[in-house]
């Protein structure tokens, strides 16, 4: 959102309902500092305050999947915990770096001045001239900046973020297991295990209150499912704590008794939190569920 964009609009006749949301766009300091900050989302807030309760990031948490992840600011936040920068460009093909302008057909033809600026007119290169980023942009550098990788799956189609995989997908449909599965997998992690599964997954609120519970529960459940399937063992990274799934769930009777049933008995712990960002008037709540199980639960 650009404030100076639409400031102007709120002079002009708009219906009661518009002017008031645009009022408290501006009125919102999260909405504001995510201007200032360059993240997608206000909701980046929300993950950030998480992390800092409860250390949901790790230094040994290789993999991230982020469901319903759209526009991305939770995946800018994973990707920047596991060490990767908006400077980073994830995969592009060999010639095609818009941060520092190559020459066609090589890495990037650049050599750093002393200045540390970026240059393509420099004669012979010397061995100072020694570009450490050139061998980095091989087919799929994922794994070679960042320490790890994020999948990023949603409905709408993401743009990129250095060190996310984006996936436009329905999650809840019979493909998107395997094929999450699939992209989890690399040299790094042939077992495909995932440290952190991240739902901020939220279908469209239709009005009818038993239809709306009733999706809640479906993202909630196939977030669940998902996790007990892939999620890494508290015990194969030896901290009671590992293995992290953290889910989005609005307020209702029902889904307190989706917690106690499908999330308490396979993880160590499991807190409630509604965090700072989140409005006030949402009744969303996030449940972070630490220390996976495993899959061998008796309840
Ligand atoms: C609150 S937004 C997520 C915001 C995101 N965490 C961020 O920081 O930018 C909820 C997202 O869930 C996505 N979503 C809802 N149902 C989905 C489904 N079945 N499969 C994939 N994505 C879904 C929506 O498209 C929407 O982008």
């Amino acid at each position: 959102m650009s404030f100076s964009a639409t400031r102007p609009l709120l002079s002009h006749k708009l219906p009661p309902s518009s002017r008031a949301w645009l009022a408290r766009q501006f009125r919102d300091p999260y909405v504001r500092e995510r201007s200032a900050a360059r993240f997608r989302s206000r909701s980046a807030f929300k993950l950030l305050e998480l992390d800092a309760k409860w250390s949901i990031f790790q230094p040994d948490v290789l993999t991230v999947v982020d469901l319903g992840a759209a526009p991305g600011g939770w995946s800018q936040v994973a990707a920047s915990k596991l060490g990767w920068t908006e400077e980073d460009v994830v995969g592009l093909p060999r010639g095609h770096n818009t941060n520092r302008k190559g020459k066609a057909g090589s890495s990037f033809g650049l050599q750093r001045r002393a200045s540390g600026r970026w240059s393509d007119s420099s004669p012979e290169p010397t061995e100072e001239d020694y570009d450490p980023w050139e061998e980095l942009f091989d087919d799929d550098i994922t794994h070679k900046i960042g320490r790890g990788t994020v999948v990023a799956v949603d409905l709408l189609r993401m743009l990129p973020i250095p060190g996310v995989k984006t996936v436009q997908m329905d999650f809840l449909s019979p493909e998107a297991d395997a094929y999450i599965a699939s992209l989890v997998k690399s040299d790094i992690n042939p077992d495909g295990k995932v440290d952190v599964v991240l739902s901020d997954m939220a279908a469209n609120i239709s009005g009818n209150k038993t239809h709306d519970v009733e999706s809640c529960l479906d993202v909630c459940n196939a977030a669940a499912t998902f996790a007990r399937k892939h999620l890494i063992a508290a015990e194969d990274v030896s901290r009671t704590h590992g293995g992290v799934l953290v889910v989005k769930y609005f307020e209702h009777p029902l889904l307190s008794k989706f917690r106690a049933k499908e999330l308490k008995p396979y993880f160590n712990a499991v807190y409630n939190c509604k965090p700072e960002a989140s409005r006030s008037e949402s009744s969303e709540g996030y449940w972070i569920c630490m220390g996976f199980r495993g899959v061998e639960v008796t309840r």
